[in-house]
């Protein structure tokens, strides 16, 4: 199966889609993007059947880029999701010292994700932002200067670089959840005891009380909400569409199916972003 994943060779949205992979038995051919809007957008254009992209981080919280992009285009649907343990270790080319260091390289999450850190031990060196993880480890290895990249432990090495620090995430509980996204309707349906998600998208008039209206509901369905986030609806400042994630599965007939029926009665209009698995380690109640 073709799978688009940001690039190149050795980023955490392939680490991710490797553990999805094995987890699903499914056999993956990577194809690589320099950005996530042309991962997605590869899977618009058929280059590939799936894309497996970065939603949300647990402690920097969602990928605008990938929520608007569920938001805006149409025809593709989540299939599934998958979440990866997240751990950041330090590259830089083999016998360079921390107190060398004049920069360091990585995507914006990974250098968010380990802030702390950077400012105790290497508070000398600024932070330059590239498009993933493993370009930075590329960077850091063509460059002439001392510097570090912020990358996975498998990805480093890969590139001819030296592990100079491990586990630089501020939080030992660091994960990131991916999403599988596709252009075809849904093929699994939930087994016994499997838990579901169902995503959606919404937008309310603007007058008082319209998301308790809309969601009202779900909770006398009895449904569990397990995300809401606001997007800006881009038509001017201060109005919003939200994305809610529901505990349970709108395939079939059951609480979800009938609440959603009525939120559409009630919200100016909704959009179904898809229905799914939920990926083990996700943060449900163990
Ligand atoms: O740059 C990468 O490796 C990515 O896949 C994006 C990312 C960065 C940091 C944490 C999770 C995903």
């Amino acid at each position: 199966m073709r799978v688009g994943v940001l690039g190149p060779e050795g980023t955490f949205s392939q680490m991710a889609a490797e553990q999805y992979a094995r987890r699903r038995h499914l056999n993956f051919q990577f194809f690589y993007f320099p950005d996530l809007a042309r991962v997605m957008k590869a899977l618009v254009q058929d280059q590939v059947e799936l894309a497996i992209v970065p939603v949300e981080n647990s402690q920097e919280g969602s990928l605008s880029t990938t929520l608007d992009f569920l938001l805006w285009q149409d025809g593709v649907q989540i299939q599934d999701e998958e979440v990866l343990a997240v751990r950041h270790w330090l590259w830089g080319k083999p016998g360079t010292r921390l107190d060398q260091i004049s920069a360091v390289l990585s995507h914006h999450q990974a250098l968010a994700q380990c802030q702390g850190w950077l400012n105790r031990r290497l508070p000398q060196a600024i932070k330059v932002l590239t498009t993933s993880t493993s370009e930075a480890c590329a960077k850091v290895a063509k460059s002439e200067e001392s510097l570090a990249a912020i990358a996975a432990p498998v990805a480093g090495a890969a590139y001819g670089l030296e592990a100079l620090a491990e586990d630089l995430q501020d939080n030992k509980n660091n994960a990131t959840r991916f999403l599988v996204l596709g252009k075809g309707s849904q093929s699994l349906r939930p087994q016994p005891g499997e838990k579901w998600k169902t995503s959606i998208a919404f937008g309310t008039p603007h007058e008082p009380g319209a998301l308790y209206r809309a969601l009202e509901p779900l909770a006398r369905q009895g449904l569990n909400l397990c995300k809401i986030e606001s997007r800006p609806a881009k038509r001017k400042l201060g109005e919003y569409i939200f994305l809610v994630d529901i505990e349970g599965c709108s395939l079939e007939p059951g609480p979800v199916s009938q609440g959603l029926i009525e939120l559409m009665g009630r919200a100016a209009w909704v959009k179904m972003l898809g229905c799914y698995p939920a990926a083990p380690g996700g943060g449900e109640d163990e």
